[in-house]
């Protein structure tokens, strides 16, 4: 028999900054018993779920921005969140700004973890692609200061046995990188996680704004395939302090298909059951890495 595993993905909507922490667990515990009565054994939540998504503001107190991060993970205000999980058997992934301290050096990454289904953390990720700039670019309608607010992650891409399947990770704009699948999949992934935080409209050029969605999409399925492996994505969506988020959280099959997809840009589950026999369909035979691959003209890309 093959072995499976009934996925979720919870897609929250938009998160305002006047929103509590309690608030937000809150939503995302009610999504994790809503994807257990409909039989899931993991849920897939997005990128910074725990917090607005703040890289849109340029923010000069230390004080104001270290509120955006979580120093510990799990601390008390998500604690219950990791209870539910333990209570129900369901694991987890979830992204935040991590405030780490090494060697004596505030560290701030833009982070996801896996949780399995005892509530323990199995697996971290550091986004390694950071999208934006570095400095306050005033003409702009909102920031995408992630490159101010966040170190490249340290950690590659590292793929976790999770409740006995080969996951592994990436965060919103790692999506878009061809080379983020690639090593996943070298690497042995059978399921990716990703969650994302993707404004609609695209300040510097404008003319892509009506393709968000496409580009999103488009990069997922086509890792999917590619790769042969499954993929839960999962949108902070809808109208976070007036800009629309992008939605279209879905899960995507070794053969690129979309196998759910959200329909609101709100809280949202979805649900599917990954047979990861269907990996090898791909991986046997068309993307066959032992037999097909060609590393020696591929050394450009890594350099
Ligand atoms: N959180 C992210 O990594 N988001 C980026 C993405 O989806 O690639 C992104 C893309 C376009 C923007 O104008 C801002 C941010």
């Amino acid at each position: 028999m093959s072995r499976k595993l009934n996925l979720a993905v919870g897609q929250l909507g938009p998160i305002q900054r006047a929103d509590s922490r309690a608030s937000i667990v809150n939503r995302l515990m009610e999504m994790m018993r809503e994807a257990k009565s409909r039989g899931a054994e993991f849920i897939v939540f997005p990128e910074a779920a725990l917090t607005s998504f703040f890289p849109r503001w340029y923010i000069t107190d230390e004080a104001e921005l270290d509120s955006y991060y979580e120093a510990e993970m799990p601390n008390p205000s998500v604690q219950p969140l990791f209870d539910l999980a333990a209570e129900l058997g369901v694991g987890f992934y979830i992204g935040y700004a991590e405030l780490a301290v090494e060697n004596g050096r505030k560290r701030r990454f833009n982070t996801s973890i896996l949780v399995d289904g005892r509530g323990k953390v199995v697996g971290k990720y550091r986004k390694i692609h950071l999208p934006g700039h570095a400095d306050h670019e005033p003409d702009r309608p909102f920031q995408n200061l992630e490159k101010r607010y966040f170190e490249n992650g340290d950690l590659g891409f590292p793929v976790y046995e999770l409740d006995g399947n080969k996951v592994g990770m990436c965060i919103c704009n790692d999506r878009r990188w061809p080379e983020t699948w690639r090593v996943l999949g070298l690497n042995g992934a059978e399921l990716v996680c990703l969650g994302y935080n993707t404004p609609m409209l695209e300040p510097r050029t404008p003319q892509h704004s009506h393709l968000t969605s496409f580009h999103h999409l488009l990069s997922v399925q086509a890792g999917a395939y590619q790769n042969g492996m499954w993929v839960a994505a999962a949108a902070k969506a809808g109208v976070e302090e007036g800009w629309l988020l992008v939605a279209h959280s879905c899960i995507v099959a070794p053969t690129g298909e979309i196998v759910a997809l959200t329909n609101t840009i709100d809280d949202e589950v979805i649900t599917a059951t990954c047979d990861f026999a269907r990996n090898r369909e791909i991986r046997d035979h068309i993307f066959n890495f032992e037999k097909h691959r060609q590393p020696h003209n591929y050394k450009i890309i890594a350099e």
